[in-house]
C-alpha cells in the first residue's frame, strides 16, 4: 500500500502523535550543541499547527547510557522558538500527566513529551504488531485520533514510537520523511555516472553499500576515504604505517578488511583508492604518496592529500550523481580538514548530489558548504535506503 501524506490528513481539530527525530549533539551542560536536526522539522510541525492540529510531539535523545541520554527541556525551548506556535514540554511520555497535556491541547498548539527511551520498551525493537502493545503505544493511543511519522534519521529502527502506532490509529509520513523517500528511494533513475564516496570511520557499513551498488550496477565509481580508505589501501596491500593499522586493528575493522580485498578483485576498474595520505610530523601537515609509505611508527593517515584530491575531485565534478557519506578525514582537526572541505566542494559541483551522515552534515555547516541537491537527515538510515533494505517505519506506515 502507498504511503499516506500530509496531503491525505484532514488535519483541523485533530489530536496528532507526531514522531520526529531531533537526537542532537549536546554541550558538556546539557545545552543543544547544534540545532540542524530540529529545524528539518519545522516545515512538518508549522503545517500541521497551521491546518489546526494539536501535535503531541515524540522523540528521543541519546541512548541509555551515553553522555548523551538526557530529558527534552532544551529541545522543547528551542521548538517554541523556532516555531510562531507555542510549544510547551512534559516531563512524561504516557503517565496520566503526559496523557492530560496531550488532551488539553487547543488547535494551534504542541506539546514535547519526554525522551521515548527514558522507558524500557522503547529501546527494544519489536515486530510492529507486538510494539503496537507496548505501554508507551497502548496508553497513548486513546488520547490520539491519527499518527505522523516525520523521523526518517531513526526509521531503520524497529522500536515502539516509530512502528507501533500506525496499526492502531492512521499513520502519515510527514514531510520530511516524504522528501528522503521521494529522493533515497528513487536512486535509480539519477543521472549517470554516478559516484558513491564511502568515507567515514562506519567501515562496516561502508562495505556493505559499496558492495551492495557495485554488484546492482549502480555505481560507475565507489571513491573511499576516511577510515574507510585506510581499510581499502591495507586490504590493497599499501603499508599505511604501525599508528593506523593499530588504530583500525582496536576500532574491530580489521575483520573487513578480506571483505574489502574481495571487492577490489572483482571491482578493481570502478573502486578508487587514496594516492596519498597526511600525518602530522613535528606538528605540521605532511603529505605521503604511496610510493612514500610507510609513515613514521607514530603517524597515522589523518586525510587524504593533494593527489588523492585532484584525482577524487575530478571524477566528482564530472559526475551525473554523487552519493557521499562520511568525512575523508579528522576533519574537526583544521590540519585534517583540507580532504573533506575539497572534496564536499567537488561534490557539490556535481549535476546532482546527495549527502547523509551526522558527521558529514556538520562537516557541510563547518565549512558553510551549499550546493547540494538533498541532505539528507540521516545516517544509519540513509546508508539502509541506499543498499535498498526496507526500513521497518517506512514498512508500518504502509500497512
Ligand atoms: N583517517 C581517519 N582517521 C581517523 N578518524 C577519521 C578518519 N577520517 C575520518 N575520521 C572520523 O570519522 C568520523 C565520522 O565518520 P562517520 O562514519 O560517523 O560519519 P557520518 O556517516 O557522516 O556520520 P553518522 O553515520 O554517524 O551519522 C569523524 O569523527 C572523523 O574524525
Ligand atoms: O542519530 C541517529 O542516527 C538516529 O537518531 C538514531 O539513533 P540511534 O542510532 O541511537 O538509534
Amino acid at each position: 500500500m502507498p504511503i499516506q501524506t500530509l496531503d491525505d490528513l484532514a488535519v483541523q481539530g485533530t489530536t496528532l502523535g507526531v514522531r520526529i527525530d531531533i537526537n542532537s549533539p549536546l554541550t558538556d551542560s546539557g545545552e543543544l550543541a547544534d540545532d540542524a536536526r530540529l529545524l528539518a522539522h519545522v516545515d512538518t510541525l508549522s503545517e500541521l499547527l497551521e491546518r489546526g492540529g494539536k501535535v503531541a510531539i515524540l522523540a528521543h535523545q541519546g541512548r541509555p547510557g551515553s553522555d548523551d541520554f538526557a530529558g527534552l527541556g532544551a529541545h522543547a525551548e528551542r521548538l517554541d522558538e523556532l516555531l510562531s506556535f507555542p510549544v510547551s514540554y512534559c516531563d512524561a511520555t504516557f503517565s496520566a500527566d503526559a496523557r492530560r497535556a496531550v488532551s488539553n491541547l487547543n488547535e494551534g498548539e504542541a506539546v514535547l513529551l519526554e525522551n521515548t527511551r527514558f522507558y524500557s520498551e522503547e529501546y527494544m525493537e519489536f515486530p510492529a504488531e507486538q510494539a503496537a502493545q507496548t505501554h508507551l503505544v497502548d496508553r497513548l493511543v486513546p488520547v490520539l485520533d491519527a499518527y505522523v511519522n516525520d523521523a526518517f534519521a531513526a526509521a531503520h529502527r524497529s522500536q515502539p514510537s516509530l512502528v507501533g502506532f500506525p496499526t492502531r490509529l492512521p499513520g502519515y509520513a510527514g514531510r520530511v520523511m516524504e522528501r528522503e523517500v521521494d529522493v533515497l528511494g528513487d536512486i535509480e533513475s539519477t543521472p549517470r555516472p554516478r559516484t558513491y564516496v564511502v568515507g567515514g570511520a562506519k567501515v562496516s557499513d561502508s562495505i556493505a553499500v559499496a558492495k551492495n551498488v557495485l554488484e546492482r550496477d549502480l555505481a560507475d565509481h565507489v571513491l573511499t576515504a576516511g577510515v574507510v580508505g585506510n581499510v581499502f589501501l591495507f586490504a590493497d596491500g599499501a603499508d599505511l604505517g604501525d599508528a593506523s593499522a593499530d588504530f583500525i586493528h582496536d576500532e574491530g575493522y580489521w575483520d573487513y578488511i578480506d571483505d574489502a580485498a574481495e571487492l577490489l578483485d572483482t571491482y578493481s576498474d570502478r573502486i578508487h583508492l587514496p594516492k596519498d595520505a597526511a600525518v602530522e610530523r613535528d606538528g605540521e601537515r605532511v603529505e605521503l604518496t604511496r610510493e612514500e609509505f610507510p609513515p613514521n611508527e607514530d603517524e597515522g593517515a589523518m586525510d587524504v592529500g593533494d593527489a588523492t584530491i585532484t584525482a577524487y575531485s575530478e571524477i566528482l565534478r564530472d559526475s551525473g550523481t554523487v552519493i557521499l557519506n562520511g568525512p575523508a578525514g579528522v576533519f574537526e582537526d583544521d590540519t585534517f580538514a583540507t580532504g573533506t572541505r575539497e572534496m564536499y566542494t567537488a561534490a557539490a559541483n556535481a549535476e546532482f548530489s546527495i549527502v547523509g551522515g551526522g558527521d558529514t552534515a556538520a562537516a557541510i555547516r563547518k565549512f558553510d558548504l551549499g550546493g547540494f541537491d538533498h541532505v539528507s537527515t540521516g545516517g544509519g538510515a540513509c546508508l539502509r535506503m541506499l543498499t535498498g533494505d526496507e526500513l521497518p517505519a517506512l514498512q508500518a506506515l504502509s500497512q
